[in-house]
């Protein structure tokens, strides 16, 4: 429990004598200034480790207002390091101890979130990274560097490196503080021995994230550059406060948009927010009463983000039983491939060993038609393997179209209900705002629609705005994905006519065999392909749905709505005696 004292408040003060000076805060655990780095470690991040290497998602967040000890809690120091490397060196022995029956492979990548930009802190050089959403939806960072590590020492030393190109400036509150958002993200991939069915592969993904410290202007008396830098921290840090409010909402009566894409690093830590991974966020608070409105509204953050529930799932890299099955068969034919190439291979070299027999025989082919046949095979193999990567890469490119054209889709839907539901409160007001005799004057003030439109709310404007842009988008994906599925049948046929022109061509029959098994395999690759499409749109339309029901709720609102209307309307009409004029009046008034 943290306790936290309001020190504006004044003891004597008769008239809150009955008011609580003090909030208590209740969560999984808290630590005071005699907490080690050990213990921080084993009661907040420790038991993530076991579940990364088993294929689980996993986030650990520093939080905080600047100079409360963020960047001490995840990075430490020599002496006395902090998560960073008690959770790398704790992962590396997990992976010694399962390495009889498990093949591992463990990569990082480390980059921070300046100003809006993404920069790779392993090679500064790369200059801007953009953030990309791939086939199964999860973010990656396009150009990242991505270093194979074996042991957490060696991931210490690249993590030192890049901290040294971090963006650090010495403010008010800290001299040495972090102006930047830091993502380590440790990438495991876990294989059983033996087995080479992409079934298996099972990836878990750890990010450690350092965030820049929250401030507010008028504490960090920053000028300049650091003004627009803290102004930057904040939106982020304020896009990713709305998203924990929003998902803390999310469980309750009324359904919350959640806006992930407010902000690079909110983008970035979707997952670790609402989605697939393990997260826990460690809060920073200084005891300090000058800095008690930091401390209130960090605890009230954190507070809230325990609301949060987020589901996990074991990432694997096939996604269907269906698609396993593909990959063995897949397996079994490149195998019957290589059986083959060897036996032409050993055939080849027998033929060379007895040049005698093959002239003696002469039905055999001579050195150079042997030569020829090898190099035709050749090209056709490389023509074919050419048609069928390409049409694999126009496969993937046409699975990203979809995934993003239905992400927009479902942003757009959220937008779309967010303005229905502001339009039906409008409206519900205006009709019970209404009386019989100021009706007439109403319904010319209501045909004046720009009127109405600026007395909207800024979130519903923006929402117009946004949907707008997001049906621009749409369109634009509509017509790559056309223009996409117009290249792929022109290669669909290339492919097949360099199939038909293989038994003309002078190669032996293990060749041609070989040949079609080659087809055979990228076929049935690019079918895996499209299987995994469709067993990703079936996984968006499921989320489609909850809108889709969303807004068959508020159509049933409107009808009751109307419904009543017209019965009140009827009733008044037998009541009194009404003109045709009136009666016509009022049935305008319900059309609007
Ligand atoms: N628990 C602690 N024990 C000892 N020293 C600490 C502790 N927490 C923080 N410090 C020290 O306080 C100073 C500020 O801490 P740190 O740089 O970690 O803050 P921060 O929250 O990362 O700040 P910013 O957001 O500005 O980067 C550092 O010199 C750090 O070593």
């Amino acid at each position: 429990m943290a306790v936290l004292m309001d020190p504006s408040e004044d003891a004597e003060d008769t008239l809150r004598t009955h008011r609580s000076r003090e909030k208590t805060f209740i969560f999984d655990v808290v630590f005071d200034q005699h907490a080690s780095q050990e213990d921080v470690y084993c009661a907040t991040t420790q038991h993530l480790v076991e579940g990364v290497i088993s294929g689980y998602n996993a986030t650990v967040f520093a939080y905080g207002p600047s100079g409360a000890g963020k960047t001490h809690t995840m990075l430490g120091m020599d002496a006395e390091p902090g998560i960073y490397l008690r959770t790398l060196t704790d992962l590396f022995r997990a992976i010694e101890e399962a390495r009889d029956n498990m093949d591992y492979s463990v990569s990082m990548s480390y980059l921070e979130i300046y100003n809006e930009v993404i920069r790779d802190l392993l090679n500064p050089s790369s200059g801007f990274l953009d953030l990309r959403e791939d086939s199964r939806g999860s973010i990656q960072i396009a150009g990242i560097t991505e270093v194979s590590t074996s042991n957490a020492q060696e991931i210490m030393q690249l993590l030192t490196r890049g901290n040294r190109q971090r963006t650090q400036e010495p403010t008010a509150t800290n001299k040495t503080s972090s102006r930047s958002h830091a993502v380590l993200q440790v990438t495991v991939r876990q294989q059983r021995r033996g087995s080479d069915l992409a079934e298996e592969v099972r990836v878990g993904r750890l990010f450690m994230v350092d965030l820049a410290g929250s401030e507010r202007a008028s504490q960090a008396q920053n000028r300049g550059k650091r003004m627009q830098e803290g102004a930057h921290i904040n939106r982020s840090l304020l896009a990713l406060g709305n998203c924990i409010n929003a998902l803390s909402e999310k469980g309750g009566g009324r359904a919350q948009y959640v806006n992930f894409r407010d902000s690079k690093l909110t983008r970035l830590l979707k997952d670790a927010l609402g989605g697939n991974s393990r997260t826990v966020m460690v809060a920073h608070i200084s005891p300090a009463s000058t800095h008690f409105e930091e401390s209130r509204t960090t605890l009230l953050y954190a507070y809230r983000a325990k609301n949060i529930k987020t589901r996990v799932k074991r990432n694997l890299l096939s996604v269907s039983y269906h698609i396993a099955q593909y990959t063995d068969v897949i397996s079994d034919l490149r195998g019957k491939i290589e059986r083959l190439k060897s036996k032409i291979e050993r055939q080849e070299q027998e033929k060379k060993r007895e040049p005698g027999v093959r002239d003696t025989r002469g039905t055999m082919p001579t050195q150079e038609t042997e030569e020829d046949s090898h190099l035709q095979m050749d090209r056709i193999r490389a023509q074919l393997v050419g048609a069928f990567k390409e049409q694999l890469e126009m496969r993937r490119s046409l699975v990203e179209l979809e995934n993003a054209n239905v992400e927009l889709h479902i942003d757009a839907s959220r937008h779309l209900l967010a303005i229905a539901d502001w339009e039906r409160e409008k409206t519900q007001h205006h009709t019970q705002d209404r009386t019989p005799e100021g009706d007439e004057e109403q319904m010319v003030a209501d045909t004046d629609m720009d009127a109405s439109k600026s007395t909207e709310p800024h979130e519903v404007a923006l929402a117009r705005e946004e949907v707008n842009m997001l049906l621009a988008e749409q369109r634009k994906t509509v017509a790559l994905k056309a223009e996409l599925e117009q290249r792929l049948a022109c290669a669909k046929k290339k492919a097949s006519q360099l199939e038909e022109l293989l038994p003309a061509q002078a190669i032996s029959e293990d060749q041609r065999e070989v040949l079609r098994l080659l087809c055979r395999v990228h076929e049935l690759e690019v079918e895996n392909t499209e299987l995994q499409a469709s067993s990703l749109r079936r996984k968006n339309l499921l989320c489609q749905k909850d809108f889709v029901i969303q807004g068959f709720h508020q159509h049933r609102l409107l009808g009751e709505r109307i419904i009543r209307g017209q019965r009140q309307l009827i009733q008044g009409l037998c009541e009194r005696a009404v003109t045709p004029a009136e009666a016509v009046q009022s049935v305008n008034h319900l059309r609007w």
